[in-house]
């Protein structure tokens, strides 16, 4: 039975960004709709990942336990809905380390891919910034654009050719429920 998995970028998608970064679990709130469409999809046999940059890491901005705290933070909360979160992966790597996982870079979803043993081909990937665009479409994914977080900024840019549009993740949820 071919899993069905959706990847999700976290800040902007799952939850509010901020130009000063989202650096400790207070910072870290939910966008309206959030948890209560990841519980729906997970309730509903989707397999829910998430595919994350975390230069503020790397910056110095807060660390790995703090990051952990706002991930567990998700998951006690989508649980509660009676859902639940796969794996996160996150880069914690700055803008000039040459890493392999940083967005545009798709080395996130390959090891997202790997872990469920899936292909990555039409795997819908939603995020609010270019670079997750440009990701999913390295790996031959589905680039989905989302409206909140940066997404309407995003949205003004030349996106990868045959990006969806949604205003955002429960409109996602909804589609990809119901159809
Ligand atoms: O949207 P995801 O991938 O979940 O996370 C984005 C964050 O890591 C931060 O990414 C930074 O970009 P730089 O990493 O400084 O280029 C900035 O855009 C911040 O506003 C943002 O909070
Ligand atoms: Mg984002
Ligand atoms: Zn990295």
């Amino acid at each position: 039975m071919l899993l069905k998995l959706l990847i999700l970028d976290r800040d902007g998608v799952i939850n509010y960004d901020s130009d000063a970064y989202i650096k400790s679990v207070e910072e870290w709130i939910p966008l309206p709709g959030s948890i209560e469409a990841i519980a729906q999809l997970s309730k509903a046999g989707w397999t829910v990942a998430v595919a994350t940059n975390q230069s503020g890491i790397a910056r110095g901005y807060y660390d790995l336990a703090t990051l952990d705290a706002m991930h567990a933070r998700l998951r006690e909360l989508v649980a509660e809905q009676g859902g639940e979160v796969g794996l996160i992966v996150y880069c914690p790597h700055g803008p000039d380390e040459g890493c392999d996982c940083r967005k545009p870079k798709p080395g996130m979803l390959k090891t997202i891919a790997q872990h469920y043993n899936v292909a990555l081909t039409n795997v819908w990937f939603v995020g609010d910034s270019l670079g997750d665009l440009e990701a999913a479409k390295a790996v031959d994914s589905q680039p989905v654009l989302v409206k909140t977080g940066k997404g309407e900024k995003t949205q003004a840019k030349t996106l990868p050719v045959g990006t969806l549009i949604f205003d955002d993740l429960a409109a996602i949820a909804a589609e990809l429920i119901h159809n």
